[in-house]
């Protein structure tokens, strides 16, 4: 391997270039920052390939193609069909698509002496001091320094134990666009975000038998059985076998199929044969050969690295000049956290932070059928804390708008605080455009308003979101249609510190 002299000096050297890596890379150009950018695979990172716009670029046609499939609306769709290498190929171009966007603002800012400057240097980065980085790439390896470093190495799905992988017919996320054909058995093993969005995408396009497996009694572990209930019974619908509180005991690999043995909790098992298993049960931080024995830093018990409020990483000096953003991190593994942890750090680098990150009011989508969006607190989180709450369920089928799409299974779930302010405390929703309007209540909750506010607001008609100010009124018993009339539909309901646990629906 030949050693080249130190490449260049930089104010800012970001190892990765994932949503983390790249938010930091663009924010630092607003400072005029000399800029390195290391990325060892894609750039983009799991933004763009294996994971966020590939899922969802899947997941939207798969959608369309359960929408086409349908005959209940007045048309019929005949001779429909779909390709995977098709599919692939249109999924692979919009990765393309914003790859290039990507590098067209590398281009951009490549070389602009004096006004912020960025420099996208292939191969994997490896601490070799504070202020110095190796960058392996194929044969060559390279010296780069730099006055401050951001981590944003990001994450890799988790192994499950004892279980190989071979990326052909045991597979995880990453392996998806390797796949030929559609596998005509897949078992999802892990029925957490990405399992569920998995398998809404294999059971929308009709040429798969999906099996999930559960290893509880509910998917979704961490959000309310009501929400969980509601997510299994349309993955069901949608033709999907979910075996609940089954674990996997072992896989047997066969010429032509992949024989799986299931042990249920209730002491009974079941041989099932699949062609493809897909292994989602989580991911681990990239914290691997990164060189960090080098520069004192000890990831933390759960893996990741230790930092303080703005994302500096702390060592047994206290904090150093090195900061780690994104999966990372260890808050929650989200495109938008990864994103805001990337920018507040060169804010912090620059002295020029003016908010610090409010975790508690994320709001994550989940790609399912129907989507499901949610923001702030749930019940069970509520309840664990010993928070007084009254929670409304509003069902979309009386909302106007979901009517007229003839799409009514979804609603929205809102918990306000109970004392007279009734400050909103969380939203859930599902159904319709649920992933365009939660970010509204996220802005009603940050600026901690109450249902006051929402109802003196026009709402416009036909709208999704009417459904939120119906709730609304609901909760002070103002709503336009009654919940006497409509028990199944709307639902109001209070829980205080000593209720036994319960769910609105
Ligand atoms: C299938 C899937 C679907 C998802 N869907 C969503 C979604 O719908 N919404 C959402 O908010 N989030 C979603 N996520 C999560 C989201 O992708 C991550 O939270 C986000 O990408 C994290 O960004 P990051 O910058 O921390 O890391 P990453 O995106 O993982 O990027 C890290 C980059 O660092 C590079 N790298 C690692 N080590 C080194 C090294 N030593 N030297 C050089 N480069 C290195 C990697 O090659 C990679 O490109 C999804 C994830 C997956 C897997
Ligand atoms: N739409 C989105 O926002 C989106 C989409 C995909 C991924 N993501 C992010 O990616 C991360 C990873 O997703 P994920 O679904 O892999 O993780 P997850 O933590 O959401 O779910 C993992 C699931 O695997 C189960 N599990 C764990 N060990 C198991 C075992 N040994 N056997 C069977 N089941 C087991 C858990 O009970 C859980 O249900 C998530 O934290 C999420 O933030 C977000």
């Amino acid at each position: 391997m030949s050693k080249n002299d130190t490449l260049n000096y930089f104010d800012l050297v970001v190892i990765g270039s994932g949503p983390g890596g790249f938010a930091a890379a663009s924010r630092a150009l607003d400072y005029g920052l000399n800029v390195a950018l290391i990325e060892k695979q894609h750039l983009g990172g799991a933004g763009i390939l294996n994971g966020v716009l590939t899922s969802k670029t899947m997941y939207e046609l798969s959608m369309d193609y359960s929408v086409a499939a349908r005959i209940d609306r007045g048309y019929r769709a005949s001779a429909l069909s779909v390709d995977y290498g098709k599919v692939r190929k249109t999924v692979l171009e919009a990765a393309r698509e914003k790859q290039y966007q990507m590098r067209s603002q590398i281009e951009t800012f490549f070389n602009q002496a004096g006004s912020g400057n960025i420099q996208l240097i292939s191969g994997h980065a490896r601490f070799v001091d504070e202020s110095t980085i190796e960058v392996k790439d194929k044969n060559e390896l390279h010296l780069i320094k730099g006055k401050y470093f951001i981590i944003a190495t990001g994450s890799r799905p988790r192994e499950y134990p004892n279980l190989k992988t071979d990326g052909k017919r045991i597979i995880t996320s990453d392996n998806i666009l390797s796949l030929n054909e559609f596998p005509e058995r897949l078992l999802i093993i892990g029925s957490g975000i990405i399992g569920c969005e998995f398998a809404t995408i294999f059971s929308n396009f009709k040429q798969t038998q999906v099996h999930l497996l559960d290893r509880a009694n509910r998917v979704l572990p961490y959000e309310d059985d009501d929400l969980s209930r509601f997510v299994a019974h349309n993955l069901e619908n949608n033709g999907v076998k979910i075996h609940h509180t089954a674990q996997l005991r072992c896989i047997r690999k066969h010429p032509q199929h992949l024989e799986v043995v299931l042990d249920y909790d209730a002491g009974h098992s079941k041989v099932i044969e699949v062609d493809v298993a897909l292994v989602a049960i989580g991911r681990e931080p990239n914290t691997h050969d990164l060189g960090l024995e080098n520069i004192d830093i000890t990831p933390n018990d759960r893996g990741y690295l230790p930092t303080s409020e703005t994302g500096k990483v702390i060592n047994s000096k206290g904090l150093s000049n090195i900061y780690a953003v994104g999966d990372i991190s260890g808050h929650a593994n989200l495109y938008s956290v990864a994103q805001v942890e990337g920018r507040l750090a060169v804010d912090d680098i620059m002295g020029k932070i003016c908010y610090k990150p409010d975790y508690a009011n994320m709001s994550t989508l989940m790609f399912f059928k129907p989507e499901v969006a949610a923001v702030g607190a749930n019940e069970k989180t509520l309840q664990k804390e010993g928070i007084g709450y009254k929670a409304v369920f509003y069902s979309n089928e009386l909302v106007d708008r979901a009517i007229a799409m003839r799409n009514t299974n979804g609603f929205v779930k809102i918990l306000v605080s109970n004392d007279e302010k009734q400050r909103i405390l969380g939203m859930r929703a599902a159904g319709p455009q649920a992933s365009a309007f939660i970010v509204a209540i996220a802005h009603l909750i940050n600026q901690g308003n109450s249902v006051s506010e929402v109802l003196k607001t026009f709402y416009p008609h036909p709208s999704i979101t009417e459904g939120i100010q119906e709730s609304m009124r609901a909760l002070v018993s103002k709503s336009i249609f009654k919940p006497r009339a409509f028990p199944d539909n709307i639902i109001v309901k209070e829980w205080n510190p000593g209720d036994p646990p319960s769910q609105i629906f």
